[in-house]
């Protein structure tokens, strides 16, 4: 039987973000790739990400967290996801701020409503080495790469960002007037990303509000993206299309997001619970 048959088990969603959220925290198993690409492959327990709860390993923390996409591949962030976490824990022990870490860091949440979180999703980081990037590009803001005729290209010169996990944000009038579940996974598997990236049209409506459309990295098309959402209004507050807080509109809804003045960027936006219970031994009849 697999080790994750009986724990517990939350089908959610972040702003349309398919999450489902496990509890190994009494357990001492890692999910494999193939066990993730079965649950995600199952339409019971399908989902864009996988966070995966473990014993803390920093003290003051609640878990540590793995994260999963849909093609087994880790993540070093998950926003929609974190918020969805965060609704398990508050609801755990009446709680309402609280510490959780992944492999990106220490991130601060906080409940701001019934279904509602806030989390302090880290500082930026724009180096080409630490998005990364396969060549020196000394201004991330704008690198060289573009798809379609070299005369006349579709997509080009856009921002690069990590939240944690590596964001390309391309900026456009009408993010849904490109064929983006085509162009998508030609640009996620770019030579120019040695660990693929997130792929985002960004539409500026005003000096706050951008609407985005997201290709994601080891999943594809998603209803909402938190990191992106981050990435992206940090791109745009450093090329001066935004300032530094705005409401990012994505199909499954919106997210707040905000860059401090201390570099930090906090992203607030809501949870849903699908349905809930303990992972079903028959589930992984087939996993490998
Ligand atoms: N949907 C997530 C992003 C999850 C990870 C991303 N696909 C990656 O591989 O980096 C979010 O809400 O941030």
């Amino acid at each position: 039987m697999s080790p994750l048959a009986n724990h517990p088990f939350w089908k959610m969603n972040g702003a349309g973000n398919e999450i489902v959220v496990v509890d190994l925290r009494a357990s001492a198993h890692v999910v494999t790739a193939a066990e993730a690409r079965a649950i995600a492959a199952d339409e019971r327990s399908r989902f864009d990400q996988m966070m995966v709860l473990h014993k803390p390993r920093t003290p003051g923390t609640r878990c540590f967290i793995r994260i999963y996409n849909t093609d087994g591949s880790f993540a070093g962030a998950c926003g929609n996801g974190t918020r969805c976490v965060a609704w398990v824990l508050s609801e755990e022990d009446g709680t309402e701020s609280f510490l959780v870490e992944t492999v990106a860091g220490i991130l601060a949440c906080r409940r701001v409503g019934p279904a509602a979180f806030s989390v302090d999703m880290g500082e930026p980081k724009f180096g080409w080495q630490d998005i990364p990037l396969a060549e020196e590009f000394r201004d991330t803001r704008a690198i060289e790469l573009q798809i379609g005729p070299i005369d006349a290209p579709i997509l080009h010169s856009p921002s690069v960002v990590s939240m944690g996990n590596p964001h390309a944000i391309f900026w456009v009038d009408d993010p849904y007037a490109y064929d983006l579940p085509k162009i998508g996974p030609m640009l996620e598997n770019h030579p120019i990303f040695p660990e693929r990236a997130n792929i985002s049209l960004a539409g500026v409506k005003s000096r706050d509000h951008i609407v985005l459309w997201v290709w994601e990295r080891g999943v594809g098309i998603t209803r909402a993206c938190g990191s992106a959402a981050c990435a992206a209004l940090v791109a745009a507050a450093r090329t001066k299309r935004t300032g530094r807080a705005a409401t990012v509109s994505l199909p499954g809804g919106d997210l707040h997001i905000e860059w401090r003045d201390d570099n930090h960027v906090v992203m607030t936006g809501p949870t849903e619970v699908e349905h809930e219970g303990r992972f079903d031994p028959a589930l992984f009849a087939t996993a490998a």
